[in-house]
């Protein structure tokens, strides 16, 4: 076990300092891409500043005999392209047991490392992954002469990574996030599901019989497969100081699923999704930027409470500290995403008698 006084020291010598706090930059949609497909990088230029992340995607829907092609295309796409103050450039790079792994991140630290912000690492069991590439960056970061550590963030996608969530959450200060991988989860847990993410409509609960009439209409309601994986890893990534994310909503054509999809994981703690067809962009900002409405009404509350204690009455319900706490939470995010964003600024901003920002 480390001792925790080592916990912020570098693990090579000469890399970067670790980090003690998750940047708090917006991160809403971690929008993918195939590195070597050319049509694909051709909208990376124009994608710059309409997502918060970029990332170049090296993993599962990259065919094997493309994979080193994609790992160039994505140092070449890095050196060329200004991702600019509002867009991010992660990578997704293959599984730690594949025999691609080395040679995406040597190349990738190696020769953009200086522009990376984060590593997405798929299929994580445990602390143990983490620890290896944690030290493997610290290492290559030390040979390049790398000023700032790259971020770690995980997939959570086998049984064995749920059942670690908390070790993994907790396993470096390198760790940025973790993201839902629901298709590979389901795999590994043998559901019996065929798809990437979303419900099911089997699994549901039924209303009970009227008079014992079993072969009467009774209603049913779909229940949400995700909800046990998602609480429990934005607990573990709360306990952490690190971020929670929605991971893929591969059914493209249903946007009206794929938005309550993605409003089930804000609605839950998540700050952000995958989006995997630009289509999926808008989606996801409309989701993860808090509503005027949900703005405005923090700020009444923040305004009724005063110096934050007590309780008080607004609009027929009890406010108190904990529900000024959460109406924080909104009026935090909403500031952050108001700095990058004028069209936000203008929506959040304080109508005539809402009281002070
Ligand atoms: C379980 C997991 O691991 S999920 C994560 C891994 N999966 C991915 O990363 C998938 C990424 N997305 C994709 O591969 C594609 O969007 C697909 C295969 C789902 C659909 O692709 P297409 O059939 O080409 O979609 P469509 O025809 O609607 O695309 C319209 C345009 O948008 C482009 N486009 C599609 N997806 C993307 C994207 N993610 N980023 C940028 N451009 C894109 C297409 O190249 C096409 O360009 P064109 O107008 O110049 O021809
Ligand atoms: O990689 C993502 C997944 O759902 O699997
Ligand atoms: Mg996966």
């Amino acid at each position: 076990m480390r001792s925790a006084k080592d916990f912020f020291a570098p693990l090579a010598v000469g890399a970067p300092d670790p980090v003690r706090e998750v940047p708090a930059r917006p991160s809403r949609m971690i929008h993918f891409f195939d590195p070597s497909n050319p049509k694909m990088a051709a909208k990376v230029p124009d994608l710059v500043g309409t997502v918060d992340v970029l990332l170049g995607n090296l993993e599962d829907a990259v065919k094997a005999d493309n994979k080193e092609a994609a790992r160039r295309g994505l140092v070449d796409i890095a050196k060329v392209t200004d991702v600019g103050e509002h867009t991010q450039l992660w990578t997704r790079v293959n599984a730690l047991d594949s025999p691609w792994v080395l040679d995406d991140l040597t190349t990738l630290v190696t020769e953009i490392g200086d522009r990376l912000d984060v590593v997405m690492v798929p299929k994580v069991q445990g602390p143990e992954d983490i620890h290896y590439v944690d030290r493997l960056l610290a290492q290559l970061e030390a040979r390049a002469g790398l000023r700032r550590p790259i971020l770690v963030h995980a997939i959570l996608e086998t049984a064995r990574g749920m059942a670690n969530v908390e070790e993994i959450a907790g396993a470096s200060p390198r760790m940025q996030g973790i993201s839902l991988g629901p298709a590979d989860l389901a795999a590994d847990r043998r559901m019996k599901t065929t798809r990437v993410g979303g419900g099911h409509p089997g699994y549901l609960v039924r209303q009970d019989p009227t008079d014992g009439d079993v072969q009467g209409p009774r209603a049913t309601y779909q229940q949400d497969l995700w909800h046990y994986t998602i609480a429990r890893m934005v607990d573990a990534c709360a306990m952490h100081g690190i971020l929670p994310y929605y991971g893929p909503f591969g059914d493209i054509q249903d946007v009206v699923a794929c938005e309550d999809q993605f409003r089930n994981a804000f609605l839950l703690g998540c700050v952000g999704t995958w989006t995997l067809h630009p289509v999926q962009i808008a989606i996801a900002k409309k989701v993860f930027s808090p509503s005027a409405h949900d703005v405005a009404h923090a700020r009444r509350v923040k305004e009724a409470m005063g110096d934050g204690t007590g309780a008080v009455m607004l609009d027929g319900k009890m406010e108190d500290d904990a529900s000024l706490k959460q109406c924080l939470v909104i009026l935090e995010l909403a500031d952050r995403l108001s700095a990058n964003d004028p069209e936000l600024a203008a929506l959040y901003a304080p109508a005539e008698g809402d009281g002070p920002a």
